[in-house]
């Protein structure tokens, strides 16, 4: 690596796609999402010019305050090498969410949290790129005491400690190369949830799921939650289009309280879910616990709005959770990541990542990837959401083959932008806002 990879500047970029306008990623809570990403491009003095690339994901109002908390941090990293950071993984994610003023604004949670899962991925892309490989294949190829130096350890030795990480890993360690080579021919199995979004068309709906059965994909999921007589109608619509040998997965994105759910449960197993999906608020450990007890064999997943490593340790501890649904930029990014696959592991408890919004397949892939190759080993019960939107703008978007992701094989977290769609989704004055904006004739 050049010794001297010393990041210069941080461009932070306002992105939006208006993705509402054809009700995609529609659900009961967010019924008209514009998938947005506060952007960042950290320039640096390397000879080849390498940029780290790294986004944090919103759905529309609300980006610019996830800018504005990037830019606050960004003095963390300016001036700074990338060794610095890489010799110690764990410092560097305890420096960038250790800001004593910034801490006050989490700690370790809300807008502050996604601009730090922005920094540190795009750190971590960054880093992927001098070394030559994809991120997953970086992590893959490191030692198991290299993995672990990359974690920060505080407030959860309770359920893990870095020694057992430690002894995990190394039971990992010889067979790595196995689930490599399985991973390069067979990929990771992917679901889908383009059919289900709640403000589709009856027809709509069956088309897609007749498309996402005939490309391969073995597990569909619907959204739930806006009324109960709808949501049995359309979960009955897709029951008849993809049969019973298909899995079905239920999203009701925090619409119920806990009682609620136990009750709406009871009728929706007729359709054989196989998990309901944020059935209550996402801070409410107990209550997913009540439910997960009462609607067992059917599983509690969680995990896109859950705010950090803490609230993922509860969960597990107190068996709140039959699926653990990491998001790649709701926590502070890569390392925390780590620590919250540990976790999931130790508990056997399956890890699902979330990826409705933009970039976030490209993300996940790399770390469902490194959970199978070296953190559980395992691909039972575990599948990639995968949404079928923007992946056109991206310069290594993710190739999914039978239902299954591919290994990316480009360097870095494949989360690079094109140029041109950088400009024109840039809000509010990119070429695409200002032709909506002048249709519906308003100033952003
Ligand atoms: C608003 C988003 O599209 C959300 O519905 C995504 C989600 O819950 C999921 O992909 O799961
Ligand atoms: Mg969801």
């Amino acid at each position: 690596m050049n010794q001297n990879t010393i990041i210069t500047n941080i461009q932070v970029k306002d992105v939006r796609f208006p993705t509402s306008l054809a009700l995609d990623g529609s659900d009961a809570m967010n019924p008209d999402p514009d998938y947005s990403a506060a952007y960042i491009i950290l320039e640096t003095n390397h000879p080849q010019n390498m940029e780290g690339h790294g986004l944090t994901f919103t759905i529309g109002r609300g980006n610019e305050l996830c800018v504005a908390a990037i830019k606050s941090l960004s003095h963390l990293i300016i001036g700074k090498s990338l060794q610095e950071f890489t010799n110690d993984m764990a410092g560097f994610w305890r420096m960038i969410t250790g800001d004593s003023q910034l801490r006050w604004l989490g700690p370790e949670k809300g807008v502050i949290h996604l601009a730090t899962g922005a920094i540190v991925n795009a750190v971590w892309d960054l880093y992927a790129k001098v070394e030559g490989k994809p991120l997953w294949r970086l992590l893959a190829d490191m030692s198991p005491e290299q993995l672990v130096s990359c974690i920060d350890f505080t407030y959860i030795t309770d359920a893990i400690t870095p020694e057992e990480a430690l002894a995990m890993l190394k039971v990992k360690e010889a067979t790595k190369k196995d689930r490599i080579a399985y991973l390069e021919t067979h990929g990771y199995p992917a679901y889908t949830t383009s059919a289900g979004w709640l403000g589709y068309s009856d027809d709509k709906m069956r088309r897609l799921c007749r498309e996402a059965k005939a490309e391969g994909f073995k597990h569909m999921k619907i959204k739930v939650g806006s009324d109960l007589q709808d949501d049995m109608r359309r979960a009955a619509i897709i029951r008849e289009e993809i049969g019973s040998g298909l899995k079905l997965m239920m999203d009701a994105n925090q619409k119920w309280d806990v009682d609620e759910a136990i009750i709406n449960m009871e009728w929706l197993k007729m359709f054989n879910p196989w998990w309901i999906e944020e059935p209550t608020s996402p801070d409410d450990i107990l209550g997913h616990a009540k439910i997960a007890k009462a609607i067992a064999p059917i599983k509690v997943a969680t995990g896109e709005h859950c705010q950090n490593r803490v609230v993922f340790k509860q969960l597990l501890q107190a068996n709140a959770i039959g699926i653990c649904q990491i998001d790649s930029c709701r926590v502070g990014g890569v390392n925390e990541i780590l620590a919250i696959l540990l976790m999931a592991a130790k508990f056997n408890v399956p890890v699902c990542p979330h990826a409705g919004g933009v970039g976030l397949c490209e993300y996940v892939q790399h770390l469902s990837m490194i959970d199978y190759v070296a953190i559980s080993g395992s691909m039972e019960d575990r599948i990639i959401e995968y949404v079928d939107h923007l992946h056109e703008h991206f310069y290594d978007p993710v190739i999914i083959k039978n239902g299954a992701y591919m290994p990316p094989a480009l360097p870095g977290y494949s989360i690079t932008m094109k140029e041109a769609s950088l400009k024109a989704y840039e809000f509010p004055n990119g070429k695409i806002w200002e032709d909506i904006m002048k249709t519906k004739n308003v100033k952003a």
